[in-house]
């Protein structure tokens, strides 16, 4: 571990409510245990992230979290005043303080860092909250925790969390749409695995159209930039906490999900949307695919970007001589392929990518991936 630069602080909050009665059945210590999940929480400004943080640390889901805020320049004041310690006595036990910045660059270290001390208490600790300010492109967090050396399998990216305010989001993808304008919106929306869309009582208050109109338009708009991300309605952000912890959407072979990537694709191309625009694309193809090809197409095109930029993609994949589904993932220019099960007798075999990204080309993508065939 590097020594800290001598940066401003970062916050690190441990909450420690009703959590001590379950010490005894968790494995002591940090070695070889299981991996501590992380979940980024991100947004625009006022979506209602803080106001989610509190909502998770004042649940009775029994598990001990801990917050990481990466706060910029005088805000971290008004954002630790902002977080409660708890209706029912949950205790602040420490502030850890570290490096701040720019997460993408020199508070990597940081981060990694202050994971390592969290982890360090893996007794006492459950899950770890990653709250993001002002922060447009939450991929280089997923980067840092999804497969990071340094953490090795200290803590894993459960998911990320893109909190989402229903009023103002319709303005935003509005003026997106029209001129590609917000275009932070719209990378959050694109990495998100879980969407909340809160804020859901000022639609009622705002709108001529039936607010269950209004909520569809909404959930379909999401679905067209993400078709991966489960969408959550909330008032306050006060969601299902079963719904937020251990979703393992990073897990390679987390099967739940794999079978939902084996339904058909909630969203077909919308022909009429511009390219530039960050979107959902999906793509099948029924023959087996060699997988030296695969690693080598997937390469070109997340490292090479031919006029395509993908953010984020997962996939299933028939491997020539291969009795395995394979599942793919990629966020950025980091991906993944591994075997998960065997497949079903009853399946038909077949490789299935969903995209998401910008300037995504369907017939690109589509022959391209073809040349992969055995
Ligand atoms: N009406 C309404 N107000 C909400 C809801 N959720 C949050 N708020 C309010 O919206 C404001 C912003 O919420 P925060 O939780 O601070 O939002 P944030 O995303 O953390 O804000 P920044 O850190 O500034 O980006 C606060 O005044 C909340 O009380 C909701 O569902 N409905």
């Amino acid at each position: 571990m590097e020594e800290d630069d001598g940066d401003p602080p970062l916050a690190i909050r441990i909450d420690l409510e009703e959590k001590l009665q379950e010490s005894s059945s968790r494995p002591e210590g940090n070695t070889g245990e299981i991996p501590v999940g992380v979940t980024v929480i991100t947004g625009y400004l006022g979506a209602g992230k803080s106001t989610l943080i509190n909502y998770i640390l004042n649940g009775h889901h029994g598990k001990r979290v801990a917050v990481i805020l990466n706060e910029f320049g005088e805000e971290i004041g008004v954002e630790r005043a902002m977080i409660n310690d708890g209706d029912d006595g949950a205790v602040v036990e420490e502030w850890v303080e570290l490096a701040n910045g720019c997460i993408c660059c020199n508070i990597k270290h940081s981060l990694v860092q202050a994971l390592e001390q969290l982890v360090q208490r893996k007794e006492r600790l459950d899950h770890i909250l990653l709250e993001t300010t002002g922060l447009a492109d939450p991929a280089p967090l997923a980067s840092i925790l999804w497969l990071d050396d340094q953490l090795e399998s200290a803590v894993r990216l459960d998911s990320i969390i893109t909190v989402v305010d229903a009023k103002n989001i319709q303005m935003l993808l509005k003026k997106y749409w029209d001129s590609s304008l917000f275009p932070e919106a719209f990378l959050q929306l694109a990495f998100a695995d879980v969407v909340i869309l809160n804020k859901v009582d000022l639609i009622e208050k705002d709108c001529k159209d039936t607010v269950s109109d209004v909520l569809q338009d909404l959930h379909h708009e999401i679905h067209k930039i993400n078709s991966l991300a489960t969408i959550i309605q909330a008032v306050r952000c006060q969601v299902d906490l079963l719904e937020i912890f251990d979703r393992k959407e990073y897990g390679a072979n987390h099967l739940a999900h794999l079978e939902a990537l084996l339904e058909d694709s909630k969203t077909a191309p919308d022909k009429n949307r511009h390219d530039y625009s960050v979107r959902t694309l999906c793509i099948y193809e029924q023959l087996s695919v060699d997988m030296a090809k695969v690693r080598l197409w997937l390469e070109d095109l997340l490292w090479e970007k031919p006029h395509i930029d993908v953010y984020r993609c997962k996939g299933v994949l028939n491997i020539h001589d291969s009795d395995q589904l394979y599942t793919l993932q990629a966020v950025r220019e980091l991906y993944e392929i591994v075997p998960a099960r065997k497949w079903k007798e009853t399946e038909r075999k077949m490789s299935k990518i969903v995209f998401i990204g910008r300037d995504l080309d369907e017939t690109v993508l589509r022959s391209s991936f073809h040349s992969c065939i055995m």
